[in-house]
């Protein structure tokens, strides 16, 4: 496995290192004073949340916390999760993809990934507002940033986006304000401006994520690793352990905790899964060649009776898996 470099940064178009110097300060000065002055004009005021479910009704709800006056459009084709987030006055308006998106000052697509590639190609030829942005939540990122490269080739700014939290829930009555807090939130730069990313992060300050920068290649890699082959394997277990326990009266039911923590990501939604693995499939098929080379090794210590490599195996991975919740 490659060792990769990630780091925070406020990945804004044109920003320099180095903020102290005289025609800096002035600058800065000047560009507060203009906003200061034609703040109406500058202030993004609606928000265009494509996909209503766990993920876009969370942003939904963070961005309506962080500021109560904008106005925020959810497009759904599902009626439910639409009604509720309009009942609970957590989106203002419902409409169609088609009527929201030129209104909009920030699009967020939160569909399956599928439908996030879809919608940018649709984006790219629909009259939307000269400053908008574009930015996604999906769970890969090479795929999107390169159906992006059609928004960017027509002057619209997108920025690539992938909260690191979530569940196994899906639907609008799932989301929460708190449910990435504390989690890294990948950003993937595109053509955003400054300003943009600024209003972006601004909205979604209640959210109190870790703001990440990486290229879309080394993210797709990290989270094969991370998420998309543990949910592989977490699959995969359910679905053996369902077929040898068949017969047996008692079965599944009787599975404690541990089957339960290791399996729980298996509960997930498969559209959206099958979205992401067919998304990143490269990336995910060679860390499982991986997975399966460290597997035979360790069913082979176990089946030739080999105490010392078993009690090594475990303590390594007992060792990593307890630093994790330090
Ligand atoms: N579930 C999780 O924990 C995480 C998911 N993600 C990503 O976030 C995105 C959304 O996932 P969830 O909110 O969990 O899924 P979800 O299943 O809760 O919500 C997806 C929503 O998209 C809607 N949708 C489907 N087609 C649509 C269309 N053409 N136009 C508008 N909306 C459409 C569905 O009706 C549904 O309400 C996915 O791309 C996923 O990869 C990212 C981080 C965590
Ligand atoms: O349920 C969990 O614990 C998850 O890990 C959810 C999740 C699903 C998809 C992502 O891209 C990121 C996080």
């Amino acid at each position: 496995m490659q060792s990769r470099n990630f780091h925070i940064s406020t990945l804004g178009k044109n920003s320099k290192p180095g903020n102290s110097c005289p025609r800096r300060l002035i600058f800065q000065f000047l560009t507060a004073l203009l906003r200061s002055l034609f703040k109406e004009k500058i202030k993004m005021k609606t928000i265009v949340i494509s996909g209503l479910g766990l993920i876009g009704s969370s942003i939904a709800r963070i961005m309506k916390q962080a500021d109560p006056a904008i106005e925020i459009i959810g497009c759904d084709p599902d009626d439910d999760s639409a009604q509720f987030l309009l009942t609970q006055r957590v989106i203002d308006r419902r409409l169609t993809f088609a009527a929201a998106v030129p209104l909009a000052d920030i699009i967020v697509l939160a569909g399956p990934v599928s439908v996030i590639i879809e919608q940018i190609r649709k984006l790219a030829v629909m009259p939307l507002k000269d400053n908008v942005l574009v930015t996604d939540v999906g769970s890969s990122k090479v795929t999107i940033m390169d159906a992006a490269q059609l928004l960017i080739d027509n002057q619209i700014a997108f920025l690539g986006g992938h909260p690191m939290a979530g569940s196994h829930e899906s639907g609008s009555q799932s989301g929460r304000i708190n449910l990435f807090a504390g989690a890294t939130y990948f950003l993937v730069s595109g053509s955003q401006t400054r300003n943009q990313l600024s209003e972006f992060q601004r909205l979604m300050a209640p959210a109190k994520v870790r703001w990440t920068e990486i290229a879309a290649n080394d993210h797709d890699q990290l989270v094969s690793e991370l998420s998309h082959v543990p949910h592989v394997i977490a699959t995969t277990l359910v679905n053996t352990v369902a077929k040898s326990v068949k017969n047996n009266q008692i079965g599944l039911q009787a599975a404690a905790g541990g089957f339960k923590d290791t399996t729980r990501i298996a509960a997930s939604d498969p559209t959206m899964w099958t979205a992401i693995l067919l998304s990143n499939g490269g990336e995910i098929c060679k860390e499982l060649e991986d997975f399966k080379a460290q597997l035979t090794q360790f069913e082979a210590a176990i089946r030739r009776g080999d105490r010392q490599e078993i009690f090594e195996t475990l303590k390594k991975a007992q060792r990593i898996r307890q630093s994790l919740d330090r």
